[in-house]
């Protein structure tokens, strides 16, 4: 089963909310959020994703339907006991200031009465299982930095290892860079973990990346379409879904596929350590230089060789190698790139295994939007 798959653990049903100001933030919401999966929810600003979010902890409270986690009516429950159950990480880490790094994401436990001891030593655990040195938890929160700080509040948030994580936007304060890298560190403590993550975000491609399920809303608080991001991406619901998914939707549903499947064939190589081949040997024009271990160094154009020196010492252009893992994104994005139109794919060593063609890419890019187009369900 995929995750995301699993039966409902956060149930919407029917759920209305009106602030006293006559703010329509929520509007007849029924939605299921998979036990296990990340569900994510996107939209422009305004459209109740907060709210949403907030009522599942019961930060708010609906004005009218049912959520329920676990099964529970979130209303019959008591809410600080609730909130406590439930992990919470938001934009500004939103960190005690005067408390130490340990101290604040020990505050859980020690609400729950854990004991000091018991609660620093999980703490501590956990600031390592956020990529986080231990020493870092002598310090207090204005000494680290913005994704620091984020590392911090989700390690908080995980503390008590609650079933359900609610993340507001906690990557919307960061640089692109540390952006990535705190994805990549959540989709790893995920697929250890497996949590239900419910992840409000702006951006789509953090939805893609991240959502088993992504759900789009638009302003007056209506949900307009919830699937996972493939199904999402071929066949956006209506004008508004895909105006928000943007000009690349089409680029976006390749980075879902990996080239795990796609064919590869033999390439023409050339060792480092052997002479360079010019124009004259009649071989083909590109040849990939290879080091002892077989990995890519770069390519040799022999059309613009004189030939003499070993395939090193030629001027050779750059490579980029692909593993299984890489996306169809990447080998479109490489094969445009790459000097000779080829991708060079490698094993997990980083060995070469043989190139993919530009037209192979192609072939794959199309088949899969040819697959994700169909409907669900739909013989193949
Ligand atoms: N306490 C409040 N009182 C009155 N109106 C509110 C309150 N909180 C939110 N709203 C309004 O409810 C609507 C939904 O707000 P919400 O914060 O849930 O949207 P959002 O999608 O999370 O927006 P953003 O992406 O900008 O954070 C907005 O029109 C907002 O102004």
């Amino acid at each position: 089963m995929q995750p995301g798959e699993g039966r409902a653990m956060i149930t919407f049903d029917a759920v209305h909310k009106r602030f006293p100001n006559g703010t329509t933030a929520v509007d007849d919401l029924s939605l299921d959020m998979p036990e296990g999966g990340v569900t994510v929810l996107v939209g422009s600003s305004g459209c109740g994703k907060t709210t949403t979010l907030r009522m599942i902890n019961r930060m708010l409270d609906p004005t009218s339907g049912t959520i329920r986690v676990g099964g529970k009516d979130v209303l019959e429950q008591d809410a600080a006991l609730l909130r406590r159950s439930i992990g919470y990480v938001i934009q500004q880490s939103g960190l005690f200031p005067h408390r130490t790094v340990l101290d604040n994401v020990a505050t859980v436990p020690l609400l729950l009465g854990w004991g000091r001891r018991k609660a620093r030593a999980r703490a501590s655990e956990l600031l390592e299982t956020v990529g986080l040195t231990a020493e870092s938890g002598k310090r207090y929160p204005h000494q680290l930095s913005g994704g620091q700080q984020q590392r911090v509040g989700v390690a908080r948030a995980l503390a008590a290892d609650p079933p359900v994580l609610l993340m507001d936007e906690p990557f919307g304060a960061v640089d692109p860079v540390v952006r990535t890298q705190l994805q990549d560190e959540l989709m790893r403590l995920q697929s250890e973990l497996n949590k239900t993550i419910v992840f409000v975000t702006h951006d789509i491609d953090e939805a893609v990346r991240l959502g088993d399920r992504i759900a789009v809303f638009r302003t007056g608080g209506r949900l307009v379409q919830c699937a996972e991001p493939g199904e999402l991406l071929a066949r956006p619901a209506d004008a508004f879904v895909a105006d928000f998914l943007g000009a690349e939707r089409g680029l976006k549903l390749l980075s879902l596929s990996t080239l795990k499947d796609v064919e590869y064939e033999e390439a023409a190589t050339v060792h480092a350590d052997e002479p360079a081949p010019s124009r004259t040997s009649g071989g083909p024009r590109w040849l990939l230089v290879l080091s002892p271990a077989r990995t890519p160094l770069g390519w040799l154009d022999t059309d613009e060789h004189d030939g003499g020196g070993t395939a090193a010492a030629a001027p050779l252009l750059p490579v980029r190698p692909l593993r299984g893992t890489d996306s169809l994104l990447s080998a479109l994005n490489e094969s445009v790139a790459s000097p000779s139109g080829l991708v060079a794919r490698v094993d997990d060593s980083g060995a070469l295994m043989g190139v993919i063609s530009r037209e192979e890419i192609h072939t794959h890019a199309g088949r899969t939007h040819t697959a994700a187009a169909r409907p669900s369900g739909s013989a193949v």
